[in-house]
């Protein structure tokens, strides 16, 4: 048996799972928050569950991303709460790393090597990768002696091809500066296409896809014979469908405009894209669970945050489903694509002359696990699987290590 410690490290975040292999068991999961920010907070649960369940919140200030680790382990290795004896039983770790640039087209062990290539890839990514990176070496001084994996949330798109992937800018700017689309929440895609290719019960290579990863950021894939062959997000993940605070696609003219009659800055736009605008921008709220009660109780903008966002994903499906011809099933997962029946009912909307016929009552049931929602003629069929990123990331490591 093994344990691998699974570690997504964000701005001002740490969360965290440490699995078993190969039970595929969740030992515990947790989450820093707000580090560097005075006031810190680590939330940590152990077997979460099963009738051991236990919560620990510790509230302390935590300075960096090297403190927010060591009160990890502290937690994870607590005698009476904790879930390992010591640091010892962890016998890797993998890193979720959200952008590889083109140099990564799958997980990899890190090297120095890899380090100095993810910090050449700091201009791509300006927002993750330092994080990411602040992850790995705190980890790399904590675990010295395990393997340390990187899984990268742009590789599952490295196989697009070129004219999914290129901007119509000068060509240049590609040679140069590989400027092109990256796309991202590869890891979650590949995930739940592989799930569904089990209820399909064909490869994976033989199925063509639609997933729609519709959580706090937002993308949609369309899959063919089990590739990624075109994403909604883009060189940045601030491309594509409406997200919590991301405008997903605008006019590029816009940042013209906001600087020539605005007086913004550069650097103000882009903070008013990702992190003001999406639903957060249109009504206010960016959790999907407000935004509907504020709808529900006749809050108009609320409603017509849904109606933006969700008309977006309509738009895409059918962008996708042009481009794939044959679509076997489309997929809906994370936090609003596997919990909001009426987001994937108001994303499929008016695709029935495609053969989309979804099941309002499959589509309203609340059940946690994969399962189908289209009627019995629809001839694309209809998903809605839980995406495990983490999971994903520990079978990633198993693969590596094994090889
Ligand atoms: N029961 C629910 N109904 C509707 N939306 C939900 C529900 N549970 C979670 N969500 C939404 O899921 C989003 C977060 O998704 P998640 O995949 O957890 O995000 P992240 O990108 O941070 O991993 C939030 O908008 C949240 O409101
Ligand atoms: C890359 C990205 O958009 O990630 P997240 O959805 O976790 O913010
Ligand atoms: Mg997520």
């Amino acid at each position: 048996m093994m344990k691998y410690l699974i570690i997504n490290s964000g701005s001002s975040s740490i969360k965290y799972q440490v699995i078993e292999i190969p039970t595929e068991t969740v030992l515990a999961t947790g989450l820093v928050e707000r580090i560097g920010e005075g006031s810190g907070r680590l939330k940590n649960i152990a077997f979460p569950g099963s009738d051991r369940e236990l919560t620990t919140v510790i509230e302390q200030p935590i300075a960096d991303h090297s403190q927010g680790m060591m009160l990890v382990i502290a937690v994870l290795t607590d005698q009476e709460k904790g879930v390992i004896a010591d640091t010892a039983e962890i016998s890797a770790v993998g890193h979720r790393v959200v952008h590889g640039g083109e140099d990564f087209r799958r997980s990899t062990l890190i090297t120095p090597e890899v380090i100095s290539v993810l910090e050449q890839n700091i201009p791509l990514a300006p927002l993750h990768n330092p994080a990411n990176l602040d992850g790995i070496r705190v980890a790399r001084e904590m675990f010295p002696a395990v393997p340390q994996v990187a899984v990268f949330d742009t590789a599952f798109h490295q196989t697009m091809p070129r004219r999914a992937y290129l901007y119509a800018v000068p060509y240049r700017l590609y040679e140069q500066y590989r400027v092109r689309r990256y796309g991202f929440h590869g890891t979650s895609h590949r995930f739940v296409a592989g799930e569904c290719a089990r209820l399909l019960e064909k490869p994976l290579d033989a199925c063509n896809l639609i997933t729609v990863h519709l959580g706090n950021g937002c993308s949609m894939t369309a899959i063919e014979n089990g590739r990624s062959i075109d994403t909604s997000l883009g060189m940045t993940p601030l491309e594509g469908l409406v997200m919590g605070t991301r405008s997903g696609d605008v006019d590029p003219a816009l940042h013209l405009f906001l600087k020539q009659n605005i007086g913004l800055e550069l650097e103000e736009i882009d903070t008013l894209l990702n992190k003001e605008s999406g639903l957060k921008g249109l009504c206010g709220m960016n959790d999907m669970r407000d935004i509907h009660s504020a709808a529900a109780a006749g809050d108009e903008r609320a409603a017509l945050a849904l109606e933006v966002q969700t008309y977006r994903n309509r738009k895409y499906i059918g962008a996708y489903m042009a481009v794939l011809g044959r679509v076997d099933a489309i997929v809906f997962t994370a936090g609003i694509g596997e919990n909001d029946p009426v987001t994937r009912a108001e994303s499929l909307k008016g695709l029935d002359v495609f053969g989309v016929r979804l099941d309002p009552e499959k589509n309203n049931e609340h059940a946690g696990q994969a399962r189908c929602i289209s009627r019995a003629e629809s001839t694309v069929r209809i998903f809605v699987i839980p995406t495990n990123e983490e999971l994903a990331i520990a079978r990633e490591i198993a693969d590596l290590t094994s090889e």
